[in-house]
């Protein structure tokens, strides 16, 4: 099975290249700038006929979610316009298509965890932007499989986990918002249940749209107290986290206060569920602290 994925160094795209080299029966091919730019749609069709996959994984999107409030047009020329392109490349060589999408494509006014079919009303540009990239996806290529998931980590890029390290080896304290609820998701394992549902056997693979998230919920606040406390343990930076609000934290865009979305549909639909959010965690901290902290290690050793 050779899947195609669109992005080169984003977090899931490196995850997806690292899972499928551990597994014999999948080939996995990158397709990313300068080849395939979502920012220019003329690019995409032969990038992704070049590789003659056999599944396209739309991970590649405009993801800095403040910035996107000042950069309106490009964020839905690479969110909507881009993911559109690939979806219709696809439907062109008779691909079904799996495309990522975000918990932001809610308000997170709502109580309860997220219900595929609930009402998307996204408050940011990025998650306006996603949405309309779903529906555009599904619009162009019958056969998808729109993935939603939430606060992605991992040992690679930019995310949550490596930040909070390095602000913790730097300072004793970092305030962290305790008010915005949601499921900590480690690409990694975003990654397999990907390749997953791509190997799932073609003549039946379920379409539509499905939330896939690691299992278990904490506020941002918790999620860096759980960090620390796995770092601590390995020699790693820690820090002490103070519990501010939203307001506190003046972001430009704001975060949905509840993220949390439910998977109990990917669940019953491909029998895949992550591990639990805390040893998911553990298993990146510890990555990043060997390969970033090994003075810290030292240090605590000494
Ligand atoms: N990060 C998160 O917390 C969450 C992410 N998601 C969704 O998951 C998917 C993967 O996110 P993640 O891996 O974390 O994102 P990253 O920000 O780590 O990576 C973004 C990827 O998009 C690529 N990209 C951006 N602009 C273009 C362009 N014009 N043409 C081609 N490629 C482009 C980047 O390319 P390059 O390799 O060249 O840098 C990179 O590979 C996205 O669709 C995102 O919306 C959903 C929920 C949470
Ligand atoms: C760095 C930092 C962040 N925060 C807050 C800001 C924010 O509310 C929360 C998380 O910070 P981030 O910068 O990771 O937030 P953000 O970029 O909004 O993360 C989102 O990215 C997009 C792509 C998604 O699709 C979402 O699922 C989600 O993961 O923590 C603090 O309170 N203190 C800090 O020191
Ligand atoms: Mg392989």
């Amino acid at each position: 099975m050779k899947i195609l994925v669109t992005g080169k160094h984003g977090q899931l795209a490196t995850s997806l290249a690292e899972v499928a080299d551990g597994m014999p029966h999948v080939t996995l091919i990158r397709a990313g700038r300068p080849e395939l730019d979502l920012a220019d749609p003329s690019s995409i069709p032969d990038a992704i006929a070049a590789a003659k996959p056999d599944v396209v994984v739309s991970a590649a999107a405009y993801t800095a979610v403040d910035r996107a409030e000042d950069e309106q047009d490009l964020a839905y020329r690479i969110n909507v316009v881009g993911a559109a392109g690939v979806a219709e490349a696809a439907t062109q060589l008779h691909l079904p298509i799996i495309h990522v999408s975000t918990d932001y494509v809610f308000s997170g006014d709502a109580p309860d965890p997220y219900l595929e079919d609930d009402e998307a009303e996204p408050r940011t540009v990025y998650g306006y932007t996603k949405l309309r990239g779903e529906h555009a996806v599904a619009s162009a290529n019958p056969k998808h499989v729109i993935l939603r998931t939430s606060w992605v980590y991992s040992p690679f890029g930019t995310n949550f986990v490596r930040t909070m390290l390095r602000l913790a080896a730097e300072r004793r304290t970092v305030n962290v918002v305790a008010d915005q609820w949601g499921n900590p998701t480690n690409a990694l394992d975003l990654a397999r249940a990907i390749i997953h549902v791509a190997t799932h056997s073609a003549r039946d693979r379920p379409t539509g749209v499905f939330h896939v998230t690691g299992t278990g919920e904490t506020n941002w606040a918790g999620f860096a107290r759980h960090i620390f406390q796995a770092s601590r343990a390995m020699g790693g930076p820690a820090a002490d986290v103070c519990d501010i609000t939203s307001a506190d934290y003046k972001a430009k865009a704001r975060r949905p206060p509840n993220s949390r979305l439910s998977c109990d549909k990917f669940e019953r639909t491909f029998g895949w569920r992550a591990p639990a959010w805390q040893a998911s965690t553990d298993a990146v901290v510890r990555r990043i602290v060997e390969a970033d902290y090994r003075g810290f290690m030292m240090q605590a050793s000494e």
